[in-house]
């Protein structure tokens, strides 16, 4: 990445396991709301709260959202977070993204509703605060409020429902039902040629 200065980039974080359309529409829907000259997606390297979950391979993950993310000309995925060995915070993903982009640069971090209610449990939550903006993005199911969170830091979007998660959509491959629409056409194909989810077990869709 080279160093650019002055510009507005969101991050988008997710384990993506798959990435599907709710993903990609909260992305879409804060890059136009905000005018954000790129959004940045970062799949996890090891997302700790999810220990208790099957996680498939972060290449697996990282070529999904290449595959996914390649029409948008202002998508792009990132490694920072699949390339640093230990758990993945996001306090180290904004770092290491501030220092690729150089000075200057606004970062917009983007949660969903279920994210964005959690996030004071994660890793030096008010250093993160500092480090970017916080877009907590509507999602079906979940409440969104930024109570407690600092009021600066954080803004809400609605965003267009999609009633999508990731885990539904290894349930469906469990379950040998279609994802079709759910994911896009080429990560249809990537689970399909890999053989992903076919096999459980499974946590239970959200
Ligand atoms: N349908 C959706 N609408 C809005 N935001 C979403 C949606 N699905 C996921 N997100 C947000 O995208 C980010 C990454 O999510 P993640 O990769 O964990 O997907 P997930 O569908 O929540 O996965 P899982 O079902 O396995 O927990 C989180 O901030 C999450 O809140
Ligand atoms: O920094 C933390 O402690 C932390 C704890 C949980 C989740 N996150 C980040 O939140 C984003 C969504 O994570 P997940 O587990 O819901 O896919 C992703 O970028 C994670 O790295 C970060």
């Amino acid at each position: 990445m080279q160093q650019q200065s002055g510009r507005r980039v969101g991050i988008m974080g997710g384990t993506f396991d798959p990435i599907h359309h709710g993903h990609l529409v909260a992305a879409s829907e804060v890059q136009d709301r905000f005018g954000l000259d790129e959004v940045v997606f970062v799949p996890t390297g090891r997302p700790w709260q999810k220990e208790h979950v099957r996680v498939s391979p972060a290449e697996d993950r990282y070529l999904m959202t290449v595959v996914a993310t390649a029409s948008n000309p202002r998508f792009a995925v990132s490694r920072v977070d699949i390339d640093r060995p230990g758990p993945t915070y996001t306090v180290d993903t904004l770092n290491d993204l501030r220092e690729s982009y150089g000075p200057g640069v606004e970062l917009y971090f983007i949660t969903g509703a279920d994210a964005l209610a959690a996030i004071l449990s994660w890793k030096d939550a008010e250093r993160m605060f500092e480090l970017a903006h916080f877009v907590g993005v509507t999602r079906p199911g979940y409440e969104l409020s930024a109570e407690h969170l600092p009021r600066d830091s954080v803004s809400l979007v609605e965003v267009p429902a999609m009633a999508i998660s990731s885990s539904a959509c290894r349930r469906r491959v469990v379950d040998r039902k279609p994802v079709w629409y759910l994911v896009p056409d080429g990560v249809v194909q990537y689970i399909a040629k890999r053989k992903l989810y076919r096999n459980g077990p499974v946590d239970p869709p959200r």
